[in-house]
């Protein structure tokens, strides 16, 4: 869990903003707070610090040390307290008491600007002196400051944190998405009750509308609200910028401002949470409602579908520069074959839900191809994904590089603490490439973090949760592997929720051709390859697979003169597969191949008296022979027992 500190001014305000900010990240991020009248004793690390205003930034940031992100808050009156002031008598004297002379003109300046102009206001901070009788003192919590004889002190409390930044400390969490709109009910529904109750004082109304709209243009959407009957209540300007409305709306119907019935039947319908996609005077916009049960009255937001395109191409920008992304969808997965075909599709229903999966496949087979496809078609596309290759991690670097460690974890460990993957992977996909060379202690530590969704930094006592899809592949055979117990057998069936098993290459002939035409198109368009060379290359048995045809591509363009790839092009070892393959041997492998198609053994029996029906005689002692040739150049391999031959 990530670690936001806050650290304000007194304790009061500190106070006051902890509980704010714990109702809108808490259980999201570990909040922590000081008050620098306190005294700071340590040396503070976070993720995000928030200090509370500008004022005290050059005195809190000697106290950070390792952190990523500092915000300075940006705040506003509580509006919750404000409507006390609203009932001072008009043209009234009023002290407002603050610490020092720039917060108290800002605050002035602030009621001002609410509307809360129909009293005289008086700035005083420490140092000040008072000349003459005053009956009211506001104070944003500083009451030790204000003088003893005034007789009705007004505390409005410290100020909090405004909506702007409480939207940037969940991006930095990286969890806008999932939280802005939550946010926004929480900001909003104080607001609009406050509207709601001053309604009812039609004097003080525009006062209350004022302040309130002063809140709402602040924030960076539109924002609209209105009763059951279309009444809009308040609205903010960039909703007037949005639908083009000129003066003031408030009193209007929502049918005056929007043209279009599909919106206005949306925004006043029933469902008390709903969004949709509008087009808004050529623009694409979002648009969010909620019913707010106790006043029966909506709210709608709006965002623009380009800002929100921005903000995700923003953040895939900060994926990419960590190369926590992945490459390749389905479109990219090369293929004609039935085989690839059906293992494309099941991918893609695998992508829609949230299971963790286990890819089985030789070497160059496409495991990380499908696992990046299945990320980039999945509800996590705009996290983070995250590749671990365990055959090339070492055993004694495997648990931090997976769990991270806190500072001091052991020696060598760097300042502040490290990530580990699981942790970079938070939202989105970790693929554990070759899982069968995990050891298996790691192996017992991957099932905990399978089965408890949370990891413990090494040298840390913290539990954190994680939200990540594991994709696990493996060229090994696990299930034999747990046979031999090599492999936990409770974590191999934890991890094959959802199968897909790669066939090789040579199992899928068809799609040689293609992958061929598609290699070489990439790497040089006009160049073609002779039909003589693409049947040799049919004839192979690609032990390497998909790679390895890439990596012959690469080869054969290389030394290729002219425009199309001939014989000459290959390297001399695959010469050998042209097909001078004699026509016995192709006989044989033909029927061999017709026989796995139906799921038959091939004996050598079956093999005999299949040629003999083909008017072939050949005897089962020759089978033998032909079949050890085969084996020799990597064709098949013979079993033992009822199995017969097989296919590589
Ligand atoms: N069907 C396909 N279409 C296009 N390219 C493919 C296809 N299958 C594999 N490739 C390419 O072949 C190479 C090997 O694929 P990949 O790394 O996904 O295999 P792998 O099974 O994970 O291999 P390993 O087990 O060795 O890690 C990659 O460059 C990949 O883009």
């Amino acid at each position: 869990m990530k670690k936001v500190v806050l650290i304000a001014g007194t304790e009061h305000t500190r106070e006051t903003l902890h509980e704010q900010l714990e109702s809108y990240i808490g259980g999201i991020a570990q909040v922590e707070s000081y008050a620098i009248d306190k005294g700071i004793k340590d040396k503070i690390k976070a993720d995000i610090v928030i200090i509370s205003t500008s004022l005290i930034y050059n005195e809190a940031i000697l106290f950070i040390e390792g952190v990523s992100k500092v915000i300075v808050a940006r705040r506003v009156l509580n509006y919750k307290i404000i409507e006390n002031l609203l009932f001072i008598p008009e043209g009234e004297k009023v002290l407002f008491v603050n610490d020092c002379k720039e917060t108290t003109q800002e605050c002035i300046d602030w009621l001002k600007k609410l509307g809360l102009n129909h009293v005289e206001y008086i700035p005083y901070y420490p140092g000040c002196e008072l000349k003459e009788k005053i009956n009211y003192a506001i104070t944003p919590g500083e009451i030790d400051i204000v003088p003893k004889d005034i007789a009705n002190i007004i505390d409005i409390g410290p100020r909090l944190i405004d909506i702007v930044t409480i939207a940037e400390i969940l991006k930095e969490l990286n969890v806008y998405d999932e939280k802005w709109e939550d946010a926004t009910i929480m900001y909003l529904d104080k607001i609009v009750s406050l509207a709601k109750k001053f309604a009812d004082i039609s004097k003080e109304k525009t006062r209350a509308f004022n302040h309130i709209k002063v809140v709402m243009d602040g924030m960076k959407e539109a924002v609209l609200a209105f009763d059951n009957k279309g009444k809009i209540i308040v609205s903010n300007e960039n909703l007037k910028f949005i639908v083009g409305a000129k003066g003031n709306i408030v009193g209007k119907s929502i049918r005056e401002i929007f043209a279009g019935n599909n919106i206005i039947e949306f925004l006043l319908s029933c469902d008390k949470e709903a969004s949709n996609l509008f087009e808004i005077r050529g623009e694409k916009y979002i648009i969010t409602k909620f019913i707010l049960d106790k006043d029966n009255i909506s709210i709608a937001t709006l965002k623009s579908q380009k800002d929100l395109e921005e903000l995700e191409k923003q953040m895939l920008k900060d994926l990419y520069r960590k190369g926590y992304y992945a490459k390749y969808s389905f479109e990219d997965i090369i293929g004609n074959s039935i085989e690839i075909n059906y293992i494309k599709d099941i991918g893609r229903k695998i992508a829609k839900n949230d299971l963790t999966v286990l890819i089985e496949g030789e070497s160059g087979t496409g495991k990380e191809l499908f696992a990046s496809a299945i990320h980039n078609e999945s509800m996590r596309k705009n996290k983070p994904f995250v590749a671990v290759n365990f055959s090339s991690l070492p055993e004694n670097l495997a648990e931090s590089e997976l769990f991270g460690y806190e500072e001091g974890a052991f020696t060598g460990a760097l300042k502040g603490g490290k990530k580990g993957l699981f942790e970079q992977a938070d939202g989105g996909t970790i693929f554990l490439d070759e899982i069968g060379d995990a050891s298996l202690k790691l192996q017992t530590k991957l099932l905990r973090v399978l089965q408890e969704k949370e990891i413990m930094r090494i040298g840390g006592n913290k539990i954190i949760p994680i939200d990540v899809r594991v994709i696990a592949a493996t060229n090994k055979n696990l299930r034999e592997l747990v046979e031999k117990g090599e492999f936990r057998e409770d974590l191999y069936y934890r991890l094959k929720v959802m199968y897909i098993k790669l066939p090789p290459l040579r199992q899928r002939k068809e799609d040689i051709k293609v992958l061929l035409d598609y290699f070489i198109s990439k790497k040089d368009k006009g160049l073609k390859i002779k039909d003589e060379v693409v049947n040799i290359l049919i004839n192979y048995n690609w032990p390497g697979n998909i790679r390895e045809l890439k990596n012959l591509v690469e080869y054969m363009v290389a030394v290729c003169n002219g425009s199309e790839i001939d014989k000459m092009d290959l390297p001399l070892d695959m010469l050998h597969y042209d097909n001078m393959l004699r026509q016995d041997l192709k006989l044989i492998l033909d029927i061999i191949e017709d026989l796995r198609k139906r799921g038959e053994n091939a004996s050598r029996r079956k093999i005999e008296r299949i040629c003999r029906e083909k008017g072939i005689n050949l005897t089962e002692q020759m089978i033998r022979t032909r079949l050890k040739e085969l084996e020799k150049m990597g064709y098949v391999k013979s079993q033992k027992g009822r199995v017969g031959t097989m296919l590589l």
